[in-house]
């Protein structure tokens, strides 16, 4: 059957339409419009475009935010909100604001190293024996938290050494609630057919069931008769070209966002070839997880100090550029605790939704975007948005708040960038290379999360070291795979899945009938295929019974005699609702659990940076080998075919075809040799790099 055939099977009439009118909106409206429209805050573009000054009103949030009832109007309004309707463009940032308003930019710049108190949680609160009932205080989705929750009218700091029961209550129920959030989750999206896909007539080749995804790959026979192969793969969810950005937010980020507020450090990241709707997907994402955190802040755990901070940088190339500070050039340390600070990150305290989206939208316009065939508005750099929940240890606003919890979203480079390297210059080589390497880094620390593995990997690259406080501790991670539907992605698509898969193959806890089957199923006929359920939790909270934060004294005297390498700099400004920090690590102070201030010199791995060489340069290498290995592979399909193709053509009456034969042996063993060489030398890499780590983890790091 060919695949025209297959299509019209598989494609009911009605489907087709849908995804032809989606591609027809979607490439001609502008991504920084209709991100919002689809993240269902169109109305915080009106009220910019008329100058009115930013909202504080929380009252919006019970309206508007991500009931029930109103996401089911959304989804069934969606063939008009998101792909139908003209999405106002977005003023820039300096055009909306009212003269004499500060902006982000214009913040005096109150710099203080916060970082110390970043990266150093903030101790737990002690919810022992108010865990019962404690569901019953906690709001359920999309219920006002205003009928759930009782005015708190106690003095701050009173409240901050005794907290009151429904707050413990709100935080044990919230504990309870992170027990049942899995701690990977690996969810495929899928794309509309886009207008050049449809031009081109290439057909949907993906099927969506339930949490199944199948690609059918057209694959030629040795007579070059075409043939369909299957490749079934099972996750925790698919959304297919259907689903919304408001139902992508609902099964992946919201689960997770009440649980930010129990000191868990959680990751979003969006993995796929380029074009295939990673920032699509990420963009609405972060606003809305604000919309529900600030909505927690003000309702839930009203006047408890809670402070939200948002930073926006990316990794273009192996370097670190702040995406809210004209892309200044950041650079990475590790202090004493192996804590990582990002030297000179600005972060922005922010208390309503309209300023992060204002940021956001500012951080987006100003990221790496290069060009490429799959999309013109590619992106070569990962960006990575993080929202950091703080609190002042003693309730009081004049201290600088410690972090509780983090939430990080990271919109990937396209996946196929290693690849896609031979035509293009040196620069887009490297760029390759380096996508390539974070790519396989991040594959590994999260498998290494999974499998709570002594050791993380983190130092595979820049962006897994820059995550790294988010791969120790109690931490989530979600994985939205993004792919195109188009017979012409069929590659990259299988590479995207395969990726996924191997994320979540090794997790433990998956179904076990899952992980008995091979992820490939490929099945010449439909099958149905028991798919499993959701991911059982696979961890607990740990509570430090020692840790009880809202007792905790903090003596701000440093002794500069100490280190005099550091010198301690309190200058903390704040500026109305929106406080801009500048981390640094010449400020570097690390806060001790019993309350001291102590300030540490920090070890910016001198005693190691040959290890970190070594480990790099052997990274470097495996990754050159598997490129050759890759390459050998390749070679040796192409000629295969082309010698395929002689064969069929000397295939006539008289014809002896016994050279041909010969001739496609010797190459082939030739080639089959080289590909085992290199075989055996990928092992030794592989070996010898395992025994590094090793070294590099027993020796401290
Ligand atoms: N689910 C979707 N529904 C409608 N349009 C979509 C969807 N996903 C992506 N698109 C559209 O497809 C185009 C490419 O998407 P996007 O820019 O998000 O790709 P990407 O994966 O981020 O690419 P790159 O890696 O190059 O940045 C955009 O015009 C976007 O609006």
């Amino acid at each position: 059957m060919n695949g025209v055939g297959r299509q019209g099977q598989r494609s009911s009439a009605a489907g087709v339409h849908h995804q032809r009118q989606y591609s027809d909106n979607f490439l001609e409206t502008s991504s920084n419009g209709r991100w919002l429209q689809s993240a269902g805050l169109q109305h915080l573009q009106s009220s910019n475009s008329s100058g009115a000054p930013p909202q504080q009103d929380y009252g919006f949030y019970g309206g508007g935010g991500g009931g029930p009832a109103s996401r089911v109007y959304r989804n069934a309004q969606r063939g008009y909100n998101e792909f139908y309707a003209e999405a106002p463009s977005t003023p820039p940032y300096n055009s909306r604001r009212k003269s004499g308003e500060e902006s982000p930019n214009e913040f005096s710049p109150g710099l203080l190293d916060l970082h110390s108190f970043d990266t150093e949680l903030i101790p737990d609160m002690q919810v022992t024996g108010l865990y019962d009932g404690a569901s019953l205080y906690y709001p359920s989705r999309g219920r006002s938290f205003d009928d759930s929750e009782p005015y708190i009218s106690n003095k701050q700091t009173e409240r901050a050494r005794v907290p009151d029961n429904n707050l413990l209550k709100s935080f044990a129920a919230d504990k309870e609630k992170a027990s049942s959030v899995a701690k990977i989750k690996v969810v495929v999206r899928k794309r509309p057919l886009n207008k050049k896909e449809l031009a081109k007539n290439e057909e949907d080749i993906i099927d969506t069931l339930s949490n199944s995804v199948t690609v059918h790959e057209t694959k030629l026979k040795v007579d070059l008769t075409e043939y369909m192969e299957k490749h079934e793969f099972v996750f925790d969810a698919v959304l297919n070209e259907e689903v919304s950005n408001d139902e992508v937010y609902h099964e992946t980020v919201e689960p997770i966002v009440p649980i930010i507020f129990q000191r868990t450090k959680a990751t979003c990241f969006a993995y796929g070839q380029t074009g295939s709707g990673k920032t699509y997907t990420m963009k609405p994402l972060p606003l809305k997880a604000s919309r529900d955190i600030l909505r927690l802040m003000h309702h839930t755990y009203r006047s408890q100090g809670f402070q939200l901070f948002v930073s926006f940088f990316e990794i273009y190339g192996g370097k670190l550029f702040d995406l809210l500070n004209d892309r200044k050039k950041l650079c990475m340390r590790e202090d004493g605790k192996q804590q990582v600070c990002i030297v000179g990150l600005q972060e922005y305290r922010v208390s309503d939704v309209e300023t992060i989206k204002e940021l956001i939208e500012r951080g987006s316009a100003t990221r790496s975007t290069g060009t490429t065939g799959a999309n013109e508005e590619s992106s070569r750099s990962h960006a990575i948005l993080q929202l950091a929940i703080k609190r002042s240890v003693d309730g009081s606003e004049s201290k600088p708040p410690r972090l509780v919890g983090k939430l990080s979203f990271i919109d990937l480079a396209g996946s196929e960038r290693g690849a896609d390297t031979t035509d293009n210059d040196k620069q887009t080589r490297m760029e390759g290379a380096e996508i390539n390497k974070s790519l396989l880094a991040l594959k590994e620390c999260i498998r290494a999360l999974d499998n709570d593995q002594g050791h993380i990997p983190f130092r595979g690259s820049k962006l897994t070291e820059v995550l790294r406080d988010s791969f120790v501790g109690d931490s989530r991670t979600v994985m939205i795979s993004c792919i195109s539907p188009s017979s012409g992605s069929c590659e990259h698509t299988l590479n995207t899945l395969r990726y996924a898969d191997r994320v979540k193959s090794l997790s433990k806890g998956s179904n076990p009938k899952k992980d008995m089957l091979p992820s490939t199923l490929n099945l010449k006929e439909p099958t149905n295929l028991p798919l499993p359920s959701a991911l059982p939790t696979a961890s607990t909270f740990e509570v430090d019974t020692n840790d009880t934060w809202p007792v905790q004294v903090e003596k701000e005297e440093f002794d500069a005699s100490e280190e005099p390498y550091y010198e301690a700099k309190t200058l903390w400004k704040r500026n109305g609702k929106l406080e801009q920090y500048n981390v640094s690590a010449s400020e570097d102070k690390v806060r001790k659990p019993n309350g001291q201030t102590k300030l540490e010199l920090p070890k910016f791995h001198s005693r190691n940076s040959n290890s970190d060489d070594d480990l790099n340069a052997l990274l470097q290498e495996e990754e050159d080998l598997v490129s050759a290995h890759r390459k050998q592979v390749e070679d040796t399909m192409n000629i295969v075919k082309e010698e395929m193709n002689l064969l069929v053509e000397a295939d006539q009456p008289g014809n002896q075809l016994d050279d041909y034969v010969t001739r496609l042996n010797t190459i082939l063993s030739q080639k089959a040799a080289g590909i085992l060489q290199l075989q055996t030398r990928l092992a030794h890499f592989q070996k010898r790099l395992k025994e590094h780590n090793v070294l590099v983890s027993s020796s401290g790091y």
